[in-house]
């Protein structure tokens, strides 16, 4: 039998399609006795009111399902018995037959997905610990309510693996670019199910080279954790984050939400999210280093930028920052004293707690450095010793006397952090010597204070209005999460969120990562990121190594690489691995075999007329969704302009306020980062624009080229780029 079989030639077709349309047929009947409201009476109004809400609730999350209410089923046996299992994107349970739906992310939705052959049923139930066999994997292409084609990718009377897994996937990448993330439940292969359903609890740090699926795993990985499987690990959307490297990725990602039933999740940049949690949303956000690094042809300032940035994310300032609150601290209670009189069983008592009472508290308090912050622990612990000290007992007493002291101890607590705030202290830190050197005593040697100490960027202009950069956040960040903890506000609660999601996880300074981790759950971080494309090197760490320690320990932070990547055809995916080879040993980059047109390479002629050229002949083979990637976003606008008289309008995205909605766009790397197009045009692909001198140049250039899911083109009026000239065994044979 044919590993794709045709509709007519799957024995079992004809089968499918009725168990099909009596599916439906039960679906349809379950939603219409949901939504008949007069089924759903309690006995009385209000619970009548509240199970028809839920019913029609539950009716409505249905209703999305009815065209496609699975699309795969499993054979299996266990515990001496054969069943039948149908594997979709919603879970529904046929009363009345033998029509119910498993749902993916359950664990027996799980085994649709992998490689393994038995498992051990696990719980409480009467199928406890029984051993289970599977004996058939089969797709089902269902669309509209129609079936369309029965495929099998295992089966153990036609002799095992048929191979129908990678012709489904295939397929499946064939299709064109949308606008929008897609999900691809129904195509997840089993080392990406492995890492979405990586043990809930445990941090999770997954590499992955581009287009290896790290941005849909992530997003997949919430879902499996909003089941109701996870008991005691279930995450609520509303409480969870996703942070993506820049805006126009994270609205393009947001599309992916409502088809995993994620609505509600909050998708959003690192700097949106922190400015927004310290109160700053009217700061502007400036990068400062990425402009002198993009823009400064200086490679000693570019040098020296970069290792302040780094310095300034470095997992030791985190040590600083504790170390100068505690001077700064010790400072105000120097001059406090603390005195007052209560009536207690009819005496006046009086307590007083001097500098060196109160710094015996706030000692102890930092050295637990609770999740809530300093202030409310040492509020607390202030208000247990007076308590102690006045003897107040049984609840009356303790609850009376509280109330009566609430707002001294309140009021003592605001000296005590008198003027003590993220902005002014996170930069006092860095730029006032004797702080830094009293505060990094020990700690950081003598360069790299010099290195925090220094300014390379004066060159890069400053906005007029209040700003803050993305390498001064994470020290502003540590002062806020230390003196009043970190997390999602709950009115004027802080919380931790259920799980924290980081997309481009290369792009997070090792300080930013052990912050947070205090504001998730223990262990509820996915960070999801490729060392290669390192655009931002700077603020990210060397080394997945230095992400481990900053969530404390290999053993807390479980690190997988994911080996094959899915977005491109073999032609870009062998051109963009070798850019990475050429700075990073290690990468292996295997592609799915995707057969696709050579790579472009067209030269000789004004870039405008070449990258033009190029546009058209990808829409000539039928694509839709095409860029120009440029190295500035100064070249996207000139080159812009210059196509039109070529007649070719392509839409600029120039910042973070542009959204991708399609068609022809122009727009340089570091915001194509993380998009994909059915095709991509790199737009002076020369050593003029990616020095081959700089490895920095030569991560941009990676990024750029693997931007393309069916054609990649390169444009330069003078020669390519040595990196990008076609290789031994394929000239001749492009292009040009
Ligand atoms: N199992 C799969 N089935 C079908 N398509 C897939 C699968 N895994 C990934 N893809 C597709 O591959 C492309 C790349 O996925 P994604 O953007 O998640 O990769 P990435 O690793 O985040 O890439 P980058 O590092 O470039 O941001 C997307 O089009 C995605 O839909």
């Amino acid at each position: 039998m044919p590993a794709t079989a045709t509709p007519t030639t799957h024995p079992d077709f004809q089968a499918e399609e009725t168990h099909l349309t009596h599916t439906i047929r039960a679906v349809l009947r379950q939603i219409d006795a949901w939504e008949d409201r007069d089924r759903n009476v309690g006995a009385d109004l209000e619970t009548s009111l509240t199970l028809a809400d839920n019913a029609e609730e539950k009716a409505a999350m249905l209703a999305v399902h009815v065209k496609e209410p699975y699309f795969g089923s499993l054979r299996v046996r266990i515990g001496g018995r054969e069943q039948l299992l149908y594997v979709g994107k919603h879970a529904f349970l046929d009363l009345q037959g033998p029509h119910s739906v498993v749902s993916w992310e359950s664990a027996v939705g799980s085994l649709y997905y992998s490689d393994a052959l038995t498992w051990t049923a696990p719980g409480r139930g009467q199928a406890a610990g029984l051993k289970g066999t599977v004996l058939r994997r089969r797709q089902l292409d269902v669309q509209d309510r129609a079936l369309h084609r029965v495929t099998d990718l295992y089966d153990v009377d036609a002799g095992g693996d048929t191979g129908g897994r990678e012709a489904v996937l295939l397929s499946r990448l064939s299709e064109a670019a949308t606008t929008g993330m897609r999900d691809v439940v129904e195509t997840l292969q089993p080392e990406q199910n492995d890492a979405v359903r990586a043990p809930a609890g445990t941090a999770q740090l997954i590499q992955g080279a581009a287009g290896s699926g790290k941005t849909t795993i992530g997003f997949h990985r919430l879902a499996w954790l909003m089941h109701p499987e996870r008991a005691a690990e279930r995450a609520r959307p509303e409480a969870c984050l996703v942070l993506m490297p820049n805006q126009v990725l994270a609205a393009y990602a947001a599309r992916v939400l409502p088809g995993l039933n994620l609505q509600g999740v909050n998708v959003t940049t690192p700097e949106s999210w922190a400015l927004s949690f310290l109160g700053l949303e009217k700061m502007d956000v400036t990068d400062r280093t990425l402009t002198l690094l993009l823009q400064d042809r200086d490679n000693g300032r570019r040098r020296a930028a970069w290792r302040r940035a780094k310095a300034l994310g470095d997992l030791r300032m985190l040590e600083v920052v504790r170390r100068h609150l505690a001077r700064r601290l010790a400072v105000n209670v120097a001059r406090l004293e603390f005195a007052l009189q209560v009536d207690l069983r009819g005496e006046t008592r009086s307590v007083q707690l001097g500098p060196h009472d109160l710094q015996g508290l706030l000692d102890d308090v930092q050295r637990r450095s609770p999740l809530e912050g300093y202030r409310s622990a040492f509020r607390t612990a202030t208000l247990e010793r007076v308590l102690g000290l006045l003897n107040a007992s049984g609840d009356a007493e303790v609850t009376r006397v509280t109330r009566l002291l609430a707002p001294e101890v309140t009021a003592l607590t605001g000296k005590v952090f008198a003027g003590i705030l993220p902005v002014s202290e996170g930069r006092r830190i860095v730029s006032d010597e004797a702080t830094l050197r009293a505060a990094a005593d020990g700690l950081l040697d003598e360069r790299t204070l010099d290195v925090l100490l220094g300014d390379p960027l004066t060159s890069v202009a400053k906005p007029r209005r209040s700003s803050a950069d993305v390498t001064e956040i994470p020290l502003m960040l540590a002062v806020a999460a230390l003196l009043d903890g970190v997390g999602r506000r709950e009115g004027r609660e802080v919380a931790p969120y259920d799980h924290i999601v980081l997309d481009e996880a290369q792009d997070y300074a090792p300080l930013l990562y052990a912050l947070l981790a205090r504001a998730a759950r223990p262990g509820h971080i996915t960070a999801l990121g490729d060392l290669n494309q390192g655009l931002h090197g700077y603020k990210g760490p060397g080394r997945w190594a230095d992400v481990q320690a900053a969530l404390g320990g290999e053993a807390r932070a479980r690190l997988t690489t994911l080996s094959r990547t899915y977005r491109s055809t073999r032609q870009i995916t062998r051109l963009s691995a070798r850019v990475a080879a050429t700075y990073n040993r290690a990468a292996d980059v295997v592609g799915v075999d995707r057969d696709g047109a050579d790579v472009m390479r067209l030269t000789g002629e004004p870039l405008a007329v070449l990258t033009a050229r190029a546009v058209k002949a990808i829409q000539a083979q039928g694509h839709r969704n095409v860029a120009v990637v440029t190295r500035r976003a100064a070249d996207a606008e000139t080159l812009a302009a210059a196509m039109r008289h070529h007649d070719v309008d392509a839409q600029p995205i120039l910042n973070e306020q542009a959204r991708y909605s399609g068609g022809v766009v122009i727009l340089p790397v570091n915001l194509a980062k993380g998009l994909e197009f059915d095709g991509c045009v790199v737009a002076g692909a020369d050593a003029a624009h990616y020095d081959p001198g700089t490895e920095f140049e030569s991560r941009l250039m990676y990024v750029s080229a693997s931007r393309g899911l069916h054609m990649l083109a390169l444009t330069a009026e003078g020669p390519l780029h040595p990196l990008l000239l076609p290789p031994d065994d394929e000239r001749g044979t492009f292009a040009s």
